[in-house]
């Protein structure tokens, strides 16, 4: 999906949430799990109920590959059934990969032509040549790590340099010559409130992929105060808040709910912005 085709589906759904994918068995209603394979069950289930509020699905991997082979299926069997039924909806997979050039290239292949994703999360901290491998993909996007919402984020990204550049901020800036507002995004936590000023005066045209709100006391008000551009430039993602809110029989019903609340002030702020 290409940059023009994403904002368009904002503009239409009037949304810019992320549904997460975060499937836990632990966390899933009882009945799911007598499925011959529960994970696909419960994201099918969620999917159908939420697909109206929501412009994008983000399946994280460590909640697949923690099931080993049959996990990986359940994935796949997930993206097709996006692709196959939803196919407007903007796919993430959240995987945080990035190596040196030969091993980003595989990933690339991986996420890009087997599962055949819109985008991918991606670390920075490798550099150019892990990161540009994943850029030559048409209408395929890199979400790379700029800000995220941990408190480890003060560890690295928030330390300065002699001149005072922060290291996020060395991120963004030095990405911006490898790939640009048409295949990168950013990863910005909801939890940095204030911070997103500082992030849109380097990158004012990017997307940015905003996970923090719900279960990690993201403010979306906030966010969209510091960080909407003319293009909402927004994908916010909740994963707990949304696909745990019951563990009922009930629990798809009450996702959609949960989604719900959130588009309803996803367009009220987009209305805010004037889009
Ligand atoms: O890359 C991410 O998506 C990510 C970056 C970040 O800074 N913080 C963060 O929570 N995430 C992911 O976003 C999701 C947040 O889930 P909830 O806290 O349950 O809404 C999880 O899949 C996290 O791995």
């Amino acid at each position: 999906m290409n940059r023009s085709e994403l904002v368009n589906q904002i503009k239409t759904k009037r949304s810019f949430l992320c549904v997460g994918l975060d499937t836990d068995l632990k966390k899933v209603p009882q009945h799911i799990l007598n499925d011959e394979d529960p994970i696909f069950a419960f994201n099918k289930a969620i999917i159908d109920a939420t697909a109206d509020y929501c412009v994008s699905y983000k399946p994280n991997l460590a909640f697949y590959e923690a099931f080993g082979v049959k996990g990986l299926i359940s994935f796949e069997k997930t993206i097709k059934y996006l692709k196959e039924n939803y196919p407007n909806h903007f796919i993430v997979a959240d995987a945080k990969r990035g190596d040196i050039g030969n091993t980003s290239a595989m990933y690339a292949r991986t996420f890009f032509d087997e599962y055949d994703v819109d985008s991918l999360t991606v670390a920075p901290y490798m550099g150019e040549d892990s990161v540009t491998p994943f850029l030559g993909y048409k209408d395929k996007w890199v979400i790379l790590l700029a800000l995220t919402s941990n408190k480890g984020s003060h560890d690295f990204q928030l330390t300065e340099d002699k001149d005072g550049e922060r290291l996020f901020e060395k991120v963004l800036r030095t990405s911006q010559q490898w790939g640009d507002k048409e295949n990168m995004m950013y990863v910005v936590g909801a939890t940095q409130g204030r911070m997103f000023e500082d992030i849109r005066k380097i990158v004012p045209d990017h997307f940015l992929l905003v996970p923090g709100v719900g279960a990690q006391g993201g403010s979306l008000e906030e966010v969209c105060k510091y960080g909407m551009n003319a293009d909402c430039g927004l994908l916010v993602n909740s994963s707990r808040g949304i696909i745990y809110a019951s563990n009922g029989e009930d629990f798809a019903t009450v996702a959609a709910e949960k989604a719900k609340e959130l588009q309803i002030q996803m367009d009220a702020e987009l209305k805010k912005h004037g889009i």
